[in-house]
């Protein structure tokens, strides 16, 4: 089950979700608002699912960067977002997908238990200019059912990530 709008807010009051930094104004009637983080790294060469990749981190300027169709952008959320309670799904908004952009390309959910600034698979249909901190797209909290298991707790590939995060695909694959 979805949680509504007003049911974020409480849950943040009770700190059974913590959104850094929340803005209560960015809670729309079924999710939260995020943002756009300050940096972002590009990959335009070849991927190997076996390899790790190589992206080049760039700051995205106050006044904008021009991405590209055909590159790989890893982005990351401007908050950190976290719950023990609810799963998490990321997804862009209608106002970005309208102009063309993917904000992931197969990876919306986010784990009970996993406190974390998103990392973002971005592509573009056109070449599209994108500005920090700007609204990017929705995060909705599910109601589970079952019993809970935290994602820190069973030592999965992420749980230590603090920001923009590579594939580890190929660390399985040695
Ligand atoms: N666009 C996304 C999607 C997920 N995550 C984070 C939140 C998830 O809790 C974690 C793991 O997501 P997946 O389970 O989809 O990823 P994997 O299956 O590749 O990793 P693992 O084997 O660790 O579950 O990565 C992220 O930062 N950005």
């Amino acid at each position: 089950m979805i949680l509504t709008g007003p049911e974020i807010r409480n849950a943040v009051s009770s700190g059974d979700i913590t959104i850094v930094p929340y803005d209560a104004g960015r809670v729309s009637p079924n999710a939260y608002d995020w943002r756009l983080g300050d940096t972002i790294q590009v990959c335009d060469s070849d991927l190997d699912a076996a390899r790790p990749s190589t992206f080049v981190e760039k700051v995205i300027p106050p006044d904008g960067m021009e991405l590209q169709p055909g590159n790989l952008y890893l982005g990351v959320t401007h908050e950190r977002t976290h719950s023990e309670l609810y799963a998490q799904l990321i997804n862009g908004d209608h106002s970005l997908g309208a102009l063309g952009v993917w904000v992931h390309v197969s990876a919306p959910l986010g784990h009970t238990g996993h406190g974390i600034r998103w990392t973002l698979e971005i592509r573009v249909a056109r070449r599209t200019r994108i500005y920090p901190r700007m609204t990017f797209g929705k995060i909705i909290f599910l109601r589970t059912s079952g019993a809970i298991v935290s994602y820190q707790d069973i030592g999965q590939k992420y749980v230590a990530s603090t920001g923009i995060d590579v594939s580890r695909l190929y660390e399985e694959m040695r």
